[in-house]
């Protein structure tokens, strides 16, 4: 399964795209895939080479995600709600968000590893059972176009 990583690109076809993700709140980047296996391939070389994969149990790496969403967490602490696509943000903070969330994923996809599962496998199957559990109704259909309508376009009362 693949995840999507930035690389910034020019010209103004890349400025119309970026206005146009700025408007989703996503950021203007070219992406390009990275699957969960290339980040499992490579976390395992990388505790490999450090000798690390004595550290690396279940439960330290568990402890370890725990700690790194800590983290990601105080990036948002007394913030108050945030704008979707962090209009206000800094770029070191953003920059600093980048790395807490990647530290999360790292470790996420290290503890699938270590336990031997195929976490994107596992994450679409219950993609499926989500599906299931809470399927589209007309109901979710009417707010999905309500939250989609522009700010001020508010509906007779
Ligand atoms: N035993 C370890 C230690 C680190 N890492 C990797 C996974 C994470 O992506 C990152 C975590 O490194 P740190 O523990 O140094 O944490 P931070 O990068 O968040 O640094 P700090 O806590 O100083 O902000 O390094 C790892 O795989 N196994």
């Amino acid at each position: 399964m693949g995840v999507c990583v930035g690389v910034e690109e020019g010209g103004s076809a890349r400025e119309r795209k970026s206005k146009m993700e700025r408007a989703n709140g996503r950021p203007a980047r070219r992406e390009r895939e990275v699957s969960l296996e290339e980040l499992r391939e490579r976390l395992a070389n990388f505790a490999k080479e450090r000798e690390w994969d004595q550290f690396h149990s279940p439960r330290n790496l568990l402890l370890a995600l725990v700690g790194e969403v800590g983290e990601l967490s105080e990036i948002f602490q007394w913030r108050g709600e945030v704008a979707r696509g962090l209009p206000n943000w800094s770029a070191s903070d953003k920059e600093h968000l980048g790395e807490e969330l990647s530290d999360v994923l790292l470790y996420l996809v290290r503890l699938a590893d270590v336990c031997g599962l195929d976490l994107g496998s596992a994450a679409l199957t219950k993609l499926v059972k989500n599906g299931h559990k809470y399927p589209v109704t007309s109901q979710s259909q009417q707010q999905l176009s309500l939250r989609s309508r522009p700010a001020g376009d508010d509906l007779p009362v």
